[in-house]
């Protein structure tokens, strides 16, 4: 589960919000009203006021790298110097995980480019890199995965197959999924609960 408290960052002031273990939740809302904000807060990358907590531990003092959630956004922060395995490699080391050349494998099998873990992102296609980007995030098995429009520069018939993609992961994996996006279909195919955020402050449908 993840608990906000009197959060207070930029545009957001005084947020209450809980969102329960294994739920999908879609944030939308205008430009400027916060969403990317609001994440950076969770993940860590903006310091905050008020009190953040994921299955009832508080992460207020935690860096971002030991906080239990993964962001993928547009920018895909994928190593250019290593390979797609080697990525994920270094993010199991990253999660102080044992290096597992099968898990890395079966979840880039998962999201169908098994077939190109020794080839350097720069040698694959965008929406390919997108699926390496993925596999990467999820290698670590974070409780909450923080999604920030990271597909909304793919074509619609690779934006639907990673759609399913999510979906199957969160099911089989129970994460909790926060998702900030413009499309109200991939909000209505994806989540189950839909919140818009209006000058820092949230409203369900
Ligand atoms: N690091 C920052 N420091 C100060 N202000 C910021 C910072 N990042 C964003 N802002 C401002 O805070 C407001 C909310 O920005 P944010 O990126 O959270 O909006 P958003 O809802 O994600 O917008 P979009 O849909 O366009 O991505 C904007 O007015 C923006 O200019």
């Amino acid at each position: 589960m993840l608990c906000i408290k009197q959060l207070q960052v930029g545009i957001i002031s005084k947020l209450d919000f809980v969102i329960a273990s294994s739920d999908i939740i879609a944030l939308c809302g205008h430009s400027g009203s916060g969403k990317t904000t609001l994440l950076d807060a969770i993940a860590g990358y903006r310091d905050y006021q008020g009190h953040i907590s994921i299955d009832g531990v508080n992460i207020d003092k935690y860096h971002p790298w030991q906080r239990p959630c993964r962001y993928l956004n547009q920018r895909l922060y994928l190593f250019p110097h290593l390979t797609v395995l080697a990525n994920l490699h270094l993010a199991q080391y990253a999660a102080k995980q044992s290096k597992s050349d099968d898990a890395c494998k079966m979840i880039l099998k998962q999201v169908g480019i098994g077939h190109l873990a020794d080839r350097y992102p720069w040698q694959i296609s965008g929406g390919e890199q997108q699926r390496a980007a993925l596999a990467r995030v999820l290698i670590s098995n974070p409780k909450l995965l923080l999604l920030d429009e990271p597909f909304s520069s793919l074509d619609w018939q690779l934006r639907m197959n990673l759609w399913q993609l999510v979906i199957d992961i969160q099911a089989q994996y129970s994460m909790t999924i926060l998702l900030v996006t413009h499309e109200p279909k991939e909000a209505s195919m994806l989540a189950n609960h839909i919140y818009h955020l209006q000058q820092g402050n949230l409203f369900t449908e």
